[in-house]
């Protein structure tokens, strides 16, 4: 996927073209006002604002508790981002919109919206400390409960799009009983795949702090038994002897040095069954001199600024496999994630 400038009309069309618009300057004054815009405006409840029927400047200033002259002009950055419709001295949030910022929809991304403005955008300051010094942040280590709260709520809310298309598209044993999530947070993966496959029931692995703020969003899938938290460190932990068919790690690789990876895929395979898959679910790093991609490479400096790692390249995951004696058996990208893939290591 690529952010691209669209003109209006052909004059900014040819300015375009010849190289008149001082472009970086969209990177340099727009976007950093737009992300943060975005931010504030659901943290403050503008969008259910709207919704609720709040539609003009005054009414959702008024409800939201903010001042008049400030609150038009985030709806006219709002309006122009495609969020609301103007006609009248009246918003209305659009169909596009509602579906992924109202915190009632079920497809709402609110959560990662709301960690982004209190927690991760104060990290974001120290961008060029990083570049300076290569040390990122590691913030599992340092979260306190509320952030840690943030944090989950945010994952959660990230992950409805792609784990139903993981559950419908995952390569996995259509027999599968038995599977272990590490690192899997709110546990709608191994949902996703439970409702799949009848007889599948799953352990969701996870730090201890998470699992304290993640348990009410695994209870809301109502899936009882069948899928469980358990308490570890996957850096520690002994997975046990040939007791799954499936094992995913699903963004958490980016965290963990190639070193720790590898050491992670060796006790995997010892704790798959023959047959069995490792699927590590990850956005790609796209290779050296590969055609550039906008997903892959931002979220390789996000993730290489906040935990002490970054994003890995297919080649590089493959070689954790195979050095872990898995066979590569499938690579599949999402369609509705771009620069986001599945990669799967069979047991022989
Ligand atoms: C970025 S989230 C991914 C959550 C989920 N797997 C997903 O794809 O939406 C990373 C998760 O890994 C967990 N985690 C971090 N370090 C871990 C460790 N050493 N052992 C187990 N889980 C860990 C975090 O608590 C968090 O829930």
């Amino acid at each position: 996927m690529q952010l691209s400038i669209t003109p209006d009309n052909p004059l900014e069309w040819l300015a375009l073209k010849i190289n008149m618009v001082p472009w970086p300057l969209l990177h340099a004054q727009i976007m950093p006002v737009i992300s943060k815009a975005v931010l504030e405006a659901a943290d403050k409840g503008v969008f259910e604002a709207v919704d609720h029927g709040h539609q003009t400047v005054e009414a959702i200033a008024s409800v939201c508790g903010l001042q008049p002259k400030p609150t038009r002009e985030l709806m006219g950055l709002l309006t122009a981002l495609g969020y609301f419709t103007f006609r009248q001295e009246t918003f209305t949030i659009t169909d596009s919109a509602r579906r992924w910022v109202l915190r009632e929809s079920p497809e709402s991304v609110v959560g990662m919206m709301l960690y982004n403005n209190r927690v991760v955008w104060p990290w974001l300051e120290q961008l060029g400390n990083y570049l300076q010094t290569g040390e990122g942040i590691d913030y599992h280590s340092k979260l306190n409960t509320e952030e840690w709260g943030y944090y989950q709520h945010a994952m959660s809310s990230a992950t409805g799009t792609e784990a139903k298309e993981f559950g419908r598209r995952a390569p996995v044993p259509k027999n599968a009983t038995r599977m272990l999530d590490i690192g899997g947070a709110h546990g709608q993966h191994a949902v996703a795949l439970c409702k799949r496959l009848p007889a599948l029931t799953a352990t969701i692995l996870d730090l201890p702090e998470a699992i304290a703020q993640a348990a009410p969003y695994l209870a809301k899938s109502d899936m009882g038994d069948r899928v469980q938290h358990q308490a570890g460190n996957a850096l520690t932990d002994d997975f046990g002897l040939e007791q799954y068919d499936i094992v995913l790690m699903s963004s958490l690789a980016h965290h963990f040095t190639p070193e720790q990876n590898q050491a992670v895929a060796q006790r995997v395979s010892a704790a798959l069954k023959p047959g069995g898959v490792y699927i590590i679910n990850e956005f790609i790093r796209p290779g050296t001199g590969a055609k550039p991609e906008l997903v892959g490479s931002s979220t390789d400096l996000f993730y290489g600024l906040t935990s002490a790692a970054g994003n890995y390249s297919l080649a590089e995951i493959k070689t954790w496999h195979r050095a872990a004696g898995l066979k590569h058996h499938r690579e599949v990208w999402y369609r509705t994630l771009p620069g986001r893939a599945m990669i799967v290591g069979r047991k022989p």
